[in-house]
């Protein structure tokens, strides 16, 4: 997501103790990962957060800082909600260069320029390469409507891109399908590679989140050599990817119901020679007729994926249970009651204030001292009450699906992205395990 005027969205960086800086700096600039625009911040831990582009950033960069190029440093991924923008950057952003281009066109035809059309510039937008993706929440004075086509020829080229899109709210319907039209250009396809995965789909068809970084790192470094993996929600491929190409699972059960994301994901599948290794099950989860297969389950579906609750129990290896991963978004308002699991409200995408770190550990369960320090620092006593409510709902319905008890265990609670008031993504790691018969 690029910044846009004061207002900035936010960076992925990478964190170390201060003593590592100029050696992870000197590092991510050979490597052409750091990122220009906003300044190295100090944390409120002592530790020092390097804007990185998070896109380009892989395991192996990782792992290469934590090993080779600084022995013994910390290397945590992490997202700077409100970032400071660097010298460089506030000395012409794109939204000045955008503001000065647009007004100048705008009255080269005659309309004046109004603080009214000033406050109607956007103000983010997600950039997949060619393509520029506005928010909603621009371009909609009435006075714009007589200036298109061209119009958006002009933002295109203020902001060096080919093509323009402009995007409404998620659609509550669960496709998760954006409602976003085509500005300029005559297809809505684009492309990412995120920790060496292509991921090809059309923006006008399929949602791609960028927040979803540091838990896409952290899924591909999960130990999953030889499993059987059921993806319940798998979009174009977002998690079921990192599961086939790094993670090794042996094979992934991949559930969608949105036809646009089945095409996406089957092509990303052949782009990144995996799909011998992947069933699509096209249709409603609810419905999947899979059971006893599953080492593992993801259910990567905010602001609930409870009502997948029930297969994902089904899908489980009766014999030796396996691990959920289990996306929620969960509010924590000071003083007001938790909510129970099922009750959260739909997506709002923007960031909260003031500066929140979030800490991606990358080995489940497997944090060093400085390491869990951070995560201890991140977590909110909600999350642990809402993971709590879920384990228990969990284990009620693997004991109705199995007609016996079950042992559950709350592995980890990972936050992946903050959404302004209060509202946190986060993903409960849930240990599920069948109770040895007794006697
Ligand atoms: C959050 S999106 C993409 C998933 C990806 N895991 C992520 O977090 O970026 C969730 C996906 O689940 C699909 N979905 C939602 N409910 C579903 C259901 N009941 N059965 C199958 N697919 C479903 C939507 O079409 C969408 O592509």
């Amino acid at each position: 997501m690029d910044r846009a005027g004061g207002k900035s969205a936010a960076v992925v960086a990478v964190v170390t103790e201060p003593r590592f800086t100029q050696r992870y700096r000197e590092y991510l600039e050979k490597q052409e990962l750091l990122e220009r625009q906003h300044r190295v911040e100090k944390m409120p831990d002592g530790t020092v957060a390097l804007p990185v582009l998070g896109e380009a950033l892989t395991e192996r960069h990782l792992r290469e800082l934590r090993n080779r190029v600084a022995p013994g440093s910390t290397c945590v991924v992490t997202q700077l909600l409100n970032p400071v923008p660097s010298k460089k950057a506030q000395a012409c952003s794109p939204v000045q260069r955008l503001r000065l281009e647009v007004s100048r066109w705008v009255e080269g035809r005659g309309v004046t320029w109004s603080a009214q059309l000033e406050a109607d510039l956007p103000r983010s937008w997600q950039r997949h390469g060619d393509l520029l993706l506005l928010s909603e929440d621009c371009f909609q004075a009435k006075q714009w409507r007589n200036l298109e086509p061209e119009l958006w020829e002009t933002v295109a080229s203020a902001l060096g891109v080919q093509r323009l899109a402009k995007r409404g709210r998620v659609s509550p319907d669960g496709t998760r399908t954006p409602a976003v039209n085509l500005l300029l250009g005559d297809h809505g396809w684009v492309e990412h590679v995120d920790n060496g995965i292509r991921y090809k789909f059309d923006v006008t068809q399929c949602m791609f989140s960028f927040g979803n970084i540091t838990e896409k790192l952290r899924v591909a470094s999960l130990p999953c050599a030889g499993e059987v993996l059921v993806d319940l929600y798998a979009g174009i491929g977002y998690f079921t990817l990192p599961f086939l190409v790094h993670a090794g699972a042996a094979f992934v059960h991949a559930c969608e119901w949105n036809p646009h994301a089945v095409v996406a994901l089957r092509n990303n599948l052949e782009l990144n020679g995996v799909a011998d290794r992947c069933q699509i099950h096209f249709g409603d989860n609810r419905k999947l007729k899979l059971s006893n297969i599953a080492d593992r389950v993801n259910l990567g579906l905010i602001p609930s994926s409870e009502e997948g609750w029930p297969i994902a129990c089904q899908t489980l290896r009766q014999d030796a249970g396996g691990i959920l991963h289990i996306h929620q978004n969960v509010e924590s308002f000071p003083g007001k009651t938790l909510q129970p699991p099922g009750s959260s409200e739909m997506e709002k995408e923007y960031w909260s204030s003031p500066q929140q770190m979030i800490t991606n550990q990358l080995k489940n369960g497997a944090a060093s001292d400085s390491r869990r320090k951070m995560l201890s620092a991140a977590t909110k006593p909600e999350w642990q009450r809402w993971a709590e409510a879920a384990e228990t709902r969990i284990a009620t319905l693997l004991q109705q699906v199995y007609g016996k008890p079950w042992k559950t265990q709350i592995l980890h609670i990972q936050p992946v992205k903050s959404y302004a008031p209060h509202v946190d993504h986060i993903v409960l790691d849930l240990e599920c395990r069948p109770c040895p018969l007794v006697g």
